[in-house]
């Protein structure tokens, strides 16, 4: 599991230990400098020689880049650091000594500096990106914002595009909750300082992190029990997937209830099946509206029974009658996905967290301005942590809102970020899938699946499981369809399970 933490986290997990002396500063810009090296060895260039420009801004962050030019100059790499004003005293002393190039831009936005920023910018051809760390606060302010508008322009126009590395962070992202309110310079790689930061995680600041790369400065023993933000790993959802011992039979497995589909959508009821049966229940039972489904799937028991959890909605054009099946079932402590349209029964109603929402983003903001607050789908796209949270803390239900990185958000404040799927798993159905999907592994883990937290931990498992069969079907990026989703489950499984 990957487990994020805030900047005021993090600083609190330092503060012991750089009140005891330990070299914290030291040991993030030495494993800086070695995944700078690291990256040279990779592609074969040669060290001693190759160009670095190190973007130094007015803190720590600033600090770190300092030293790991320090380091790399020691290899005999050409290195020179821009900054302007103040910086990190000994910082700058250490790169002096080791005759890093110093470059101070006294009037830093003037045309002259911006064009030497240029000059240095198409210099060097890895950039170590020390502008702004976790002590940014908003979007980037002058002239940082300059700066990183300059310098991405010069990224895209270059011929070979530098390497860059981020320092903690790339500077210009939001660090608590991955919102990109300014101007923003990718990196190639993000070297992460002690923990992985919920930026590293969320939607959109993940996008320009490029990899990102932990580096362990010992002070996880004084970070709280609870993560702001988490990523499952196949490790974590095999932890939590209930292998069939040989005492069990279909009832004890989880039966699953869909009620999705219909006449006028009747492939979404196909769909939805397909992801339920996909992920191994012992029985699925349908009373959805469409006409193709048993006839597709003859292990699918047609008619309503008992269920350890119900699926309503993908595909149904109409939810009267719905919606008291969808209450009996919470107020029996049944888990139900409400996907597509059922995510309209939210609009007013409190909720359990064991009904689990999985909107995308227009339905999402279709859910937000029903209960009241003004907003619009541009908004719930460039801020997905905050439009998922506070569907959940509104509604009471877990959401999984759905992007190209889904978010899971319990009531609880508790989030998860599951990325690792293909940009083609946007394709239509793939949504149905993922509702039917998460049903199984809600009714696999029926005992305690409205227990707190565990809601929305299955189904972020199951978004997990979902993206993962999208990225073994999609291979090294070939299209694909809804129902590759659903036949990538199975091997997916297989995987994490062994
Ligand atoms: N505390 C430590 O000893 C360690 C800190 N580390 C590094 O230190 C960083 C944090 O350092 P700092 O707390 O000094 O913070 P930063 O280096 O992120 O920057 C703080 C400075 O930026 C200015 N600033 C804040 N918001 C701004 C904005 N929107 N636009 C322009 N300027 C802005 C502040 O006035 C302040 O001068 C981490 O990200 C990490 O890189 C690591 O070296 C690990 C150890
Ligand atoms: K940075």
């Amino acid at each position: 599991m990957i487990r994020a933490f805030s900047a005021e986290a993090v600083r609190s997990a330092e503060a012991p230990l750089l009140a005891a002396g330990e070299p914290l500063m030291r040991r993030a810009s030495y494993a800086i400098a070695n995944r700078t090296i690291s990256y040279l060895r990779a592609g074969g260039f040669t060290i001693p020689g190759s160009t670095v420009l190190a973007l130094v801004g007015p803190g720590n962050n600033g600090g770190d880049a300092l030293f790991a030019s320090a380091f790399l100059a020691d290899r005999g790499l050409d290195v020179t650091a821009l900054y302007t004003g103040t910086v990190h005293d000994a910082g700058l002393a250490a790169a002096r000594r080791a005759g890093v190039r110093l470059i101070e831009l006294v009037e830093p936005t003037s045309a002259r500096s911006l064009a030497e920023l240029r000059d240095w910018a198409a210099y060097g051809g890895i950039w170590i990106d020390g502008l702004l760390g976790i002590g940014a606060r908003g979007a980037a302010r002058e002239p940082f914002a300059t700066w990183i508008s300059v310098l991405d322009a010069g990224r895209r126009a270059s011929p070979d595009e530098p390497f860059i590395i981020a320092v903690d962070v790339p500077s210009g992202v939001s660090v608590d909750d991955g919102e990109l309110p300014g101007p923003v310079l990718p990196a190639s790689l993000t070297v992460a300082t002690g923990c992985a930061k919920p930026a590293h995680l969320l939607p959109p600041a993940r996008y320009v992190c490029g990899d990102v790369d932990v580096v362990d400065l010992g002070f996880d023993a004084h970070l709280p029990a609870q993560a702001e933000v988490c990523e499952l790993s196949d490790a974590d959802v095999a932890d939590l997937w209930p292998v069939p011992g040989l005492a069990d039979h279909k009832y004890t497995r989880g039966v699953v209830g869909l009620i999705t589909g219909s006449q006028t959508y009747p492939g979404a009821g196909v769909l939805s099946v397909a992801g339920a049966l996909a992920a191994g229940p012992g029985m699925v039972r349908y009373w959805g509206g469409s006409p193709h489904v048993v006839q597709a799937y003859p292990e699918v028991v047609p008619g309503s029974g008992q269920v350890h959890s119900l699926v309503v909605g993908s595909g149904l054009d109409d939810l009267t009658g719905v919606a008291n099946e969808v209450t009996a079932a919470l107020d029996a402590g049944i888990p139900v996905v409400l996907d597509a349209g059922a995510i309209e029964l939210a609009y007013t109603r409190k909720l359990p967290e064991w009904a689990v929402l999985t909107p995308h983003a227009g339905e999402l903001t279709a859910l937000l301005s029903a209960r009241g607050l003004q907003t619009d789908r541009a908004e719930v796209e460039s801020r997905p942590a905050w439009a998922a949270r506070t569907a959940a803390t509104l509604t009471g239900a877990s959401v999984v809102a759905k992007f190209a990185t889904d978010v899971i958000a319990s009531p609880s404040g508790q989030l998860y970020a599951q990325g690792g799927a293909p940009a083609w798993r946007a394709t239509a159905g793939a949504g149905d899938v993922l509702a039917g999907l998460i049903g199984t592994v809600l009714a696999m883990n029926a005992e305690h699946a409205c227990e707190p937290g565990q809601a929305s931990l299955l189904a972020a498992a199951a978004t997990h499981i979902h993206g993962q069969a999208a990225a073994l079907a999609a291979g090294s990026g070939r299209p694909i369809r809804a129902l590759d989703i659903a036949a990538h489950i199975p091997p997916v499984i297989e995987r994490i399970l062994t």
